[in-house]
């Protein structure tokens, strides 16, 4: 029995769609029930549903195998997992932005952020001082309301920015999912994670 931990929100059902190319057999439950832990029996697995940012803690405590999380929560926080494959779903990109022609008042600029330690070491691999400002979503209301002087975030489409009058400044990371899993279970049960890996491999996109 494998138990892996999934992503609830925008990665699930991309990630959901890659696991049925790659042949697993997953029930409707997966789209039709509110459970958070679905077994599947048939192929020996067990799914459970976490908040993204959530998903890398479940496996690192080994409840969870595996995992699905996004480069971004990876880069975030350093944790005792694997990362083994690039599943190059959910494909993004994260950037500095900012309002056109921004002024900046003070030393230090203030960024807003969901992710406080890749804002703060990618400032501080460019030699500059910023005051962090932490925040959870909407990230691009705070240059707009006076909160921040310039935000990080997750660019995709380039919506967001582009409704909220904002603009790209510096792109700092290229962002895919990727296949996590827990030192210890890659070590008790490599063969059935290395079939796993093979069967993803042979369905993931080229670019
Ligand atoms: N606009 C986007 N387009 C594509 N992928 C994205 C986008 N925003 C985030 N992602 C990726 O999807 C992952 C999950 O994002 P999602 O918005 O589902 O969750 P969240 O914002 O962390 O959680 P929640 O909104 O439930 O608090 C992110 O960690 C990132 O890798
Ligand atoms: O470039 P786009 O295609 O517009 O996508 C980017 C937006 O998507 C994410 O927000 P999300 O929808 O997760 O909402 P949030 O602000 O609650 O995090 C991200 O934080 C951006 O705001």
């Amino acid at each position: 029995m494998i138990t892996i931990a999934m992503p609830k929100g925008r990665i699930f059902e991309e990630a959901v769609e890659l696991l049925r190319k790659a042949e697993y057999r997953l029930p409707p439950e997966f789209e039709e029930s509110r459970k958070l832990i679905i077994d599947v029996p048939e192929e020996e697995m067990r799914f459970i549903l976490a908040k993204p940012m959530d998903v890398v803690t479940y496996v690192e405590h080994g409840v969870a195998d595996l995992g699905i999380a996004g480069k971004d929560v990876m880069l975030e926080e350093e944790r005792d997992v694997y990362e083994i494959l690039d599943l190059k779903i959910s494909k993004c990109h994260l950037a500095v932005a900012g309002l056109p022609n921004g002024k900046v008042n003070g030393v230090a600029p203030r960024v807003a952020t969901k992710y406080p330690n890749v804002a703060s070491s990618y400032f501080r691999e460019q030699g500059e001082q910023v005051e962090i400002i932490k925040l959870n979503g909407s990230i691009e209301l705070a240059p707009l309301i006076g909160l921040a002087d310039r935000i990080v975030d997750i660019v995709s489409t380039g919506r967001t920015l582009k409704e909220n009058g904002l603009v790209e400044l510096e792109r700092i990371a290229e962002i895919t999912s990727r296949l996590i899993v827990n030192p210890v279970s890659y070590r008790m049960k490599d063969t059935k994670i290395d079939e796993m890996m093979e069967r993803l491999s042979r369905v993931i996109g080229d670019e």
